[in-house]
C-alpha cells in the first residue's frame, strides 16, 4: 500500500501545468453555448420569441404550435454548434444534477435518417427515475415522474449535447427535485415584493431575488487524492495527523495562485464563459490548497443552474489538469473547511436593488422597508434557515470557528444599528409635521446612499448584511443553494405579505397616510425582531449563552436540526406560500435523514477497513522490526541490552496499546452501525448514528493519527495531511 503513496506523491513532482488556449477577450465568448436571446431571434419567428420572452417574464404559458417552432429552432442552433444529442437536465435530490442523453438522430426508413426534435420532446420527459430518491412520494400515489422544461432557464450545450434546464414532478404534481420549490418560492417572493414595491414606484411589475454564490474547494492532486480511500469514498480524510505547518501563518490567503492551479482556472473560466456563467473572482482561500471561485449575482434560479453546473464543470476540468476537487465542507481536521456563501437581495424590472439605499428618504424607507422584513423573516423563522443548510458534512464546519455556529443572528453594522434605534422611538399612530421633518431629515435621510464602504464586516456572522444585500454564510460548500434559497424567499415573502395587509390596515381604518402607516408598522417589526440582532463575535463562548437565553436555536448536529423542517410553523408557511405541501415536505425531511445515516454509515465502514487493514497491519511491521531490533540488541549485548533497548521497548508497547485500542473501539463502532441499522424510524436511525456512531470516529482516528507518528514513514500506506496539501 506504502508504494501507491509514494507513487503518487513522485507522480505529482513530475507534474508540469497543462497549458490552455485561452482567448484573450473573454466577452468574445460569453455565452456563446447559451440558447439566448441573440441565438433566439437568430433562429426563430418574431412571434415565437415574443411568447418565449412572456414566459420567461411572467410566467405566461407558451402556445403548443409555438413550442414546436422555439423546439425546432433551438434543435437546428444546437446542431448548429455541433451537438448530437439533447436532455432534460434537473436536479433530483440526490444534490446534484441528472441528465438523460437521447440523440437527435431518428431513422425514418432503413435507408434514410433526420435530425429530429419536436415540442413533444422540448416541453416534457418521462425519464425511468424510479432510482432517485422521493422520500415516498412515489410509492403513495403510485405515480411516475416526468421532467418539464423551465423556459426560465435557457438551455445551453455542454460538450455535444444539448442541455434543457426542467423540473421533475410527479404525476400527481408533487415536486421531486430541488428546482421546483424554488421557482414557486420564487414566484411568491416575486408577488409579494410587487406588491410593496408598488408603495414606493407604481412602475414595479416584477421582482426578481438575486443571488452570487461565492464556491470554496480544494484542489488535491489526482494521483495523491486517489491514493486515499476516504477521500475517494467519503469525500474527505477520516484520519491524518496534522502537518507541522498548516494555515498558521496566514501565507496561502490571497497568495499568488500555484501555476498547475491557475491553468486549471483559466480553463475554468473560459468554459464556464461560454456556458454564460459570469464568473468574475478568483483567489487562493484561508486553507491550503483551498480556493474561491465567484461569478457576478444573477437571478436566483439560473445563479442556482448555473453553480449546479459549474459544479459538474469543476469536476472535468480539474481532472484534465490531473486534480481532484473536493466540495466537501471539512475534507482535513484542523484547518479551515468550505463554505458556499450565498449572496441574496431583490431587485425590481425598474432597476431597483430593494436592499440598497438611495438618494432620497423615499428610496431610504423602501429600503428600510425590505431591510426590515428580512429581518423579520429570519427572526420568525430562523431555525428552519438553519434546518436548510443542514447536512452530515456542514456540521463539522458551523460552529468550528471559522464559518458561522449552527446559531442563526443576522448582523447589520453600527450605522444600521442606530438607524433601527431611532425607528424603534417613532411615535404611534399619527405623526407631528414635525417628528416627519425629523425622520426624513436626520433619520432616513441620513442613511449614505453607499453603505458598502461603511459597513463593517462580520466573519462570524451567518446573515450579515453587506451594504446592499444579505450574505448567507452557512451554506455549505457542497449543498445546492436552492434549498436555502427556497426558505429564505419563501419566509421573506409571507412575511412582506403580512407587512403589507398591516399596513393597508392602517391606512384604510387609521386614516394614516402611507409612510405614517410604513413607520408604525416598522417601528413593531424592529422590536419584534431585536432577539435576532448580534453585532458581537458569533464565535463566543458568550454568545452561545445568549443565544440560549434569547431562545434561538442552536442545533449542532443535522438530525436535530432537520427537525424545524416539519414543524407545524414551518409547514404552514411552506402550504400557504404554496411552495410546497404537507407531503412534499416530508418527504424531503425523510431523505435528508436518510442520507444523513447513509453518509455515517459510509464514513464509518471506511474508517473500520483503513484502521483494522491498513493501520494496524503498518503498524505490527513496525513493530516486528523493532522486535528484530531488540533480539539483535539482546544477541550483541546480552543482559546489558535492556538499558539500551529501553527506547525500542516503549514504542513497541505503545504501538501495542493503541492497536488494541482501535481494533476495541473499531468493534464497539461495528456493533453501534448494526443496532442503527436495525432502527426502521429515519429519525431515529439518524439519531443513533449521530449520538452512538459518530462519536467513534474521533476516538479511532486519535490512536491511528498517533501510529501515523509512530511508524517509520516508509512503511506508512496514507498519503499524508502535508504531501496532500502541499504538493501542487
Ligand atoms: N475567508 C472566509 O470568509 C472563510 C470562510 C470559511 N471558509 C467558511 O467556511 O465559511
Amino acid at each position: 500500500m506504502s508504494t501507491i503513496r509514494f507513487k503518487a506523491v513522485e507522480q505529482t513532482f513530475n507534474r508540469k501545468p497543462i497549458s490552455v488556449e485561452t482567448n484573450s477577450k473573454r466577452s468574445d465568448i460569453y455565452a456563446v453555448n447559451v440558447f439566448n436571446n441573440i441565438a433566439m431571434r437568430q433562429f426563430m419567428s418574431d412571434e415565437a420569441f415574443k411568447n418565449i420572452q412572456n414566459s420567461i417574464e411572467f410566467g405566461t404559458r407558451i402556445d403548443r404550435k409555438l413550442a414546436n417552432e422555439i423546439a425546432v429552432s433551438m434543435k437546428n442552433w444546437a446542431l448548429s454548434k455541433g451537438a448530437t444529442h439533447y436532455t432534460h437536465w434537473f436536479q433530483p435530490l440526490t444534490g446534484s444534477t441528472a441528465e438523460k442523453h437521447d440523440a437527435f438522430f431518428e431513422p425514418i426508413d432503413n435507408s434514410k435518417a433526420i435530425e429530429a426534435f419536436g415540442s413533444d420532446q422540448l416541453v416534457q420527459q418521462e425519464p425511468d427515475a424510479s432510482s432517485f430518491p422521493s422520500g415516498g412520494i412515489r410509492n403513495t400515489f403510485e405515480a411516475r415522474g416526468y421532467t418539464a422544461w423551465d423556459p426560465t432557464s435557457p438551455a445551453f450545450i455542454y460538450g455535444t449535447t444539448l442541455c434543457i434546464p426542467t423540473v421533475f414532478v410527479s404525476y400527481t404534481g408533487e415536486a421531486l427535485d430541488n428546482k421546483a420549490p424554488l421557482l414557486r418560492a420564487l414566484q411568491t417572493i416575486d408577488q409579494a415584493a410587487t406588491e410593496v414595491a408598488k408603495y414606493f414606484d407604481k412602475n414595479v411589475s416584477k421582482v426578481n431575488a438575486t443571488l452570487g454564490w461565492e464556491q470554496e474547494y480544494f484542489l488535491i492532486d489526482k494521483a495523491l487524492a486517489y491514493s486515499r480511500p476516504d477521500i475517494v469514498l467519503a469525500g474527505r480524510t477520516l484520519l491524518g495527523h496534522s502537518p507541522a505547518k498548516g494555515q498558521q501563518l496566514d501565507d496561502h490567503y490571497f497568495g499568488s495562485i500555484p501555476a498547475r492551479v491557475m491553468s486549471f482556472m483559466r480553463e475554468l473560466e473560459e468554459e464556464s464563459m461560454k456556458l454564460g456563467i459570469p464568473v468574475k473572482t478568483r483567489h487562493n482561500e484561508v486553507a491550503p490548497n483551498q480556493f474561491e471561485l465567484a461569478p457576478i449575482f444573477e437571478e436566483a434560479n439560473l445563479a442556482v443552474d448555473h453553480n449546479s453546473l459549474i459544479m459538474d464543470l469543476m469536476d472535468r476540468v480539474a481532472d484534465k489538469h490531473n486534480f481532484k476537487v473536493l466540495f466537501h465542507e471539512k475534507p482535513f481536521a484542523g484547518i479551515n473547511g468550505s463554505g458556499k456563501h450565498n449572496n441574496w437581495s431583490l431587485a425590481t424590472n425598474t432597476g431597483v436593488n430593494l436592499l440598497s439605499p438611495g438618494t432620497t428618504p423615499m428610496k431610504n424607507l423602501q429600503f428600510l422597508t425590505f431591510f426590515i422584513n428580512t429581518i423579520k423573516a429570519v427572526c420568525e423563522y430562523e431555525d428552519l434557515i438553519r434546518a436548510s443548510v443542514a447536512s452530515a458534512s456542514n456540521d463539522h464546519r458551523l460552529g468550528a470557528n471559522e464559518a458561522p455556529p449552527a446559531i442563526i443572528s443576522v448582523f447589520i453594522g453600527k450605522q444600521l444599528t442606530k438607524v433601527l434605534d431611532e425607528l424603534e422611538d417613532v411615535s404611534k399612530g399619527k405623526l407631528s409635521p414635525q417628528e416627519k421633518t425629523d425622520l426624513k431629515l436626520n433619520v432616513v435621510g441620513k442613511i449614505p446612499e453607499i453603505l458598502l464602504d461603511n459597513t463593517d464586516r462580520n466573519r462570524t456572522s451567518p446573515f450579515a448584511f453587506t451594504g446592499n444585500k444579505f450574505e448567507l454564510r452557512a451554506v455549505g460548500s457542497k449543498a445546492n443553494c436552492a434549498k436555502p434559497m427556497t426558505v429564505l424567499n419563501t419566509i421573506v415573502a409571507k412575511q412582506l405579505k403580512e407587512f403589507k395587509k398591516e399596513v393597508d390596515i392602517l391606512v384604510d381604518k387609521k386614516k394614516l397616510k402611507k409612510d405614517e402607516a410604513i413607520f408604525n408598522v416598522l417601528r413593531e417589526y424592529i422590536k419584534a425582531s431585536k432577539r435576532i440582532r448580534f453585532e458581537g463575535d458569533g464565535y463566543s463562548e458568550v454568545w452561545e449563552k445568549e443565544a440560549i437565553r434569547r431562545g434561538l436555536s442552536n442545533h449542532k448536529t443535522t438530525p436535530l436540526a432537520l427537525k424545524a423542517m416539519i414543524s407545524k410553523k414551518s409547514l404552514e408557511v411552506f402550504e400557504q406560500m404554496g411552495v410546497m405541501n404537507k407531503i412534499e415536505v416530508h418527504a424531503r425531511h425523510e431523505i435528508e435523514l436518510e442520507e444523513y445515516a447513509m453518509k455515517l454509515q459510509i464514513e464509518g465502514r471506511v474508517l473500520g477497513d483503513i484502521a483494522k487493514n491498513h493501520v494496524i497491519p503498518t503498524a505490527i511491521r513496525y513493530q516486528n522490526t523493532l522486535i528484530e531490533n531488540l533480539k539483535g540488541l539482546k544477541e550483541v549485548f546480552g543482559n546489558d541490552f535492556k538499558k539500551l533497548a529501553s527506547q525500542q521497548l516503549d514504542i513497541v508497547e505503545q504501538i501495542s496499546d493503541n492497536i488494541a485500542e482501535i481494533n476495541s473501539k473499531v468493534d464497539v463502532m461495528v456493533n453501534e452501525r448494526k443496532k442503527a441499522n436495525k432502527l426502521d424510524n429515519a429519525q431515529l436511525k439518524a439519531e443513533a448514528y449521530c449520538e452512538f456512531v459518530k462519536p467513534y470516529f474521533d476516538k479511532i482516528r486519535y490512536h491511528c493519527d498517533k501510529l501515523e507518528l509512530m511508524v517509520d514513514d516508509d512503511l506508512w500506506p496514507l498519503t499524508k495531511y502535508r504531501e496532500l496539501l502541499f504538493t501542487r
